[in-house]
């Protein structure tokens, strides 16, 4: 096998995000429920003859040597060194990037995360999904998570996982055209560290019989985002009159659960000419799950 093409990078959802703590490095302790959905990049993969890690699509504001795919590419090949003494072929990546950047989608951890499986396969390295989780973990926080490639109940940073059912629902994402950096809202003063503990299974019944969120959870992220960026808030406050809206991870995107796809494609009609608004299906598992040789 020379290459890959159409590998998914699926965006996700953080139905709620509770911060609940911060570690002695800084690090916030959180709680969410990660949701994956049929929205996302796609990465093509070639093999080289020399052993070149290349990014061959220009990514306007993310250098070549900066990006998480490349430098995931660059963590895999040298855990393969380490492991048999050769590196494996090199490889040219191309990338169709769809997903906002600071947009709270998980656009950059999907990518890498793709990468890794997609790499582990091409080279057929043979690492496990546990592996490449921890491989991918110092990259960026919800890479273990797109690995793992469920829905999932998330703890810790995010790294500590377990599979939990969500409604298979639709939703309105709307991007509200601006970018948040993660830290500069882990960093605000104004953010509550100490929400209480909930479990699991509040969420699993609470959840048992609809797809509003209303009620249960909230985004401690949503407070300081909003008051950063106020296009933020404006799109909270616009999608709010059809429902619970919330953002989404660190932000700036913001969405709202149906049932039906009808009922998205109404409100869709409505979002303002100013934003950019679509809609995505509730995705169980990870696209790549199904392909053998991703991950074992
Ligand atoms: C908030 C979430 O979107 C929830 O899904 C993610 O945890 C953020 O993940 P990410 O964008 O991949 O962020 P990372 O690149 O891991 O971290 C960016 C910065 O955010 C802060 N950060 C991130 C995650 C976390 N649990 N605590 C933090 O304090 C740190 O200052 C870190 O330097
Ligand atoms: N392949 C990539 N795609 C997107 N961003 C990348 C990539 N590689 C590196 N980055 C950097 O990571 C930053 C965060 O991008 P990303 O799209 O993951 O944000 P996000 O959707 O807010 O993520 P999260 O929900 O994890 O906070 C970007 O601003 C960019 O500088």
């Amino acid at each position: 096998m020379r290459a890959l093409n159409n590998c998914p990078a699926p965006a996700k959802l953080n139905l709620f995000l509770h911060v609940t703590g911060r570690r002695p490095d800084g690090y916030h302790l959180l709680q969410t429920v990660f949701q994956l959905i049929d929205r996302g990049d796609v990465l093509h993969f070639t093999l080289r003859e020399d052993d070149a890690i290349r990014r061959v699509t220009d990514v306007p504001g993310v250098p070549e040597q900066d990006d998480l795919i490349v430098r995931a590419a660059r963590l895999l090949q040298a855990e393969v060194v380490r492991r048999t003494g050769r590196a494996p072929a090199g490889v040219d990546i191309a990338i169709d990037k769809i997903l906002p950047m600071g947009g709270g989608l998980g656009g950059g951890s999907s990518d890498a995360a793709t990468t890794l499986m997609a790499l582990n396969a091409l080279w057929q390295s043979g690492l496990s999904r546990q592996e490449l989780m921890d491989i991918g973990l110092p990259l960026g926080a919800d890479i273990p998570f797109f690995i793992f490639g469920r829905t999932a109940f998330a703890e810790g940073v995010g790294e500590a996982l377990r599979e939990v059912d969500a409604p298979d629902c639709w939703y309105v994402v709307i991007e509200p055209g601006v970018s948040v950096p993660t830290a500069k809202i882990f960093t605000s003063e104004h953010l509550t560290r100490n929400t209480p503990l909930v479990i699991m299974s509040d969420f699993s019944s609470h959840y048992a019989n609809r797809s509003d969120l209303r009620g249960f959870g909230r985004n401690d992220l949503q407070q300081v985002a909003t008051r950063l960026f106020p296009p933020v808030a404006e799109a909270v406050e616009w999608l709010g009159a059809y429902g619970d809206a919330r953002m989404t991870g660190s932000g700036a995107c913001v969405f709202c659960a149906f049932d039906g796809e009808d009922e998205a494609d109404a409100v869709l009609a409505k979002v303002p000419a100013a934003w950019t608004g679509w809609k995505a299906k509730a995705l169980a598992h990870h696209p790549l799950d199904a392909v053998p040789g991703f991950g074992k």
